[in-house]
């Protein structure tokens, strides 16, 4: 089985055998995700299964090239009111991110107790679910480099290429306290948010975990693939 994580700046994909994720990669799609999918190094799949947050469009040209490339057409996972032991919060069920639902998914399929999921990625997701499996809300911020776009995208001073360091203190140039501003900003979120459940076990995923994960507080599971584990849950269930 093929499964594709579509969000806004990169597609990532895992290949599955016998329900065991057996290699995974992600690649940058710069807003064309069916074309990303369309050169992707991969086995042909028995079965392909999408999370997409792409919008529908992108969703039809994503199913256009599974069919061209493959002839298989790709199941999309999309959120649901209620699946597999959670319950979404939201008001509007449908309207919650199908990356968050499924790494709510797997987090929650782990271990049925409070729990907080970041999912650091395009934007920084954080979502609380409850030991009863009832999601009680999140957040959507920035992420890193989003937050980095919007100061440099909103002011006029002049900057510079430098070296990527990271760490959770202050900078000494400008480049630095644009960086460690993003940091703080995402490092701020995530400890307000996941302050909402204390004592809650806390994950956290997407393109930023791995630099956002030693500077935390407290103990967090660094899970790189929660979403493509939540979407072979789904897979499998379905
Ligand atoms: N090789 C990379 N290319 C692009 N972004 C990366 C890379 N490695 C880490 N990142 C960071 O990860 C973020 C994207 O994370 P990801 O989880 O793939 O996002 P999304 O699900 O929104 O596509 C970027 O905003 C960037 O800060
Ligand atoms: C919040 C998101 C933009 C995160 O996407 P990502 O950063 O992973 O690309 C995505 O989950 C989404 O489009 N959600 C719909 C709105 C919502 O969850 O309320
Ligand atoms: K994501």
């Amino acid at each position: 089985m093929l499964l594709l994580d579509v969000g806004n700046t990169r597609i990532k994909w895992a290949e599955t055998t016998q329900g065991v994720i057996f290699n995974t990669g992600a690649a940058t799609h710069a807003g064309k995700p069916a074309d990303a999918l369309s050169i992707l190094g991969v086995d042909e799949p028995e079965q392909i299964w999408i999370s997409s947050v792409a919008g529908p469009a992108h969703d039809l040209a994503l199913t256009k090239v599974c069919v061209a490339r493959w002839q298989i057409s790709p199941n999309f996972a999309r959120t649901k009111p209620e699946q597999l032991g959670l319950r979404n919060g939201y008001a509007e069920p449908l309207r919650l991110g199908a990356d968050r639902w499924l790494a709510m998914i797997a987090a929650w399929a782990d271990t049925p107790a409070d729990c907080i999921v970041v999912d650091a990625g395009t934007a920084l997701t954080v979502d609380a679910i409850g030991a009863d499996g009832q999601h009680r809300g999140g957040i959507i911020a920035a992420g890193l480099q989003t937050s980095e776009k919007a100061v440099l995208g909103a002011t006029r001073f002049p900057t510079r290429q430098t070296p990527l360091t990271v760490h959770a203190g202050l900078g000494l140039d400008t480049e630095a306290c644009v960086r460690q501003g993003a940091m703080l900003s995402a490092l701020g979120a995530i400890d307000r948010a996941s302050a909402q459940l204390p004592g809650a076990r806390r994950v956290i995923t997407g393109g930023d975990a791995q630099v956002l994960h030693p500077h935390l507080g407290g103990d967090w599971q660094l899970r790189p693939c929660l979403v493509l584990e939540g979407l072979l849950l789904v897979a499998q269930a379905a």
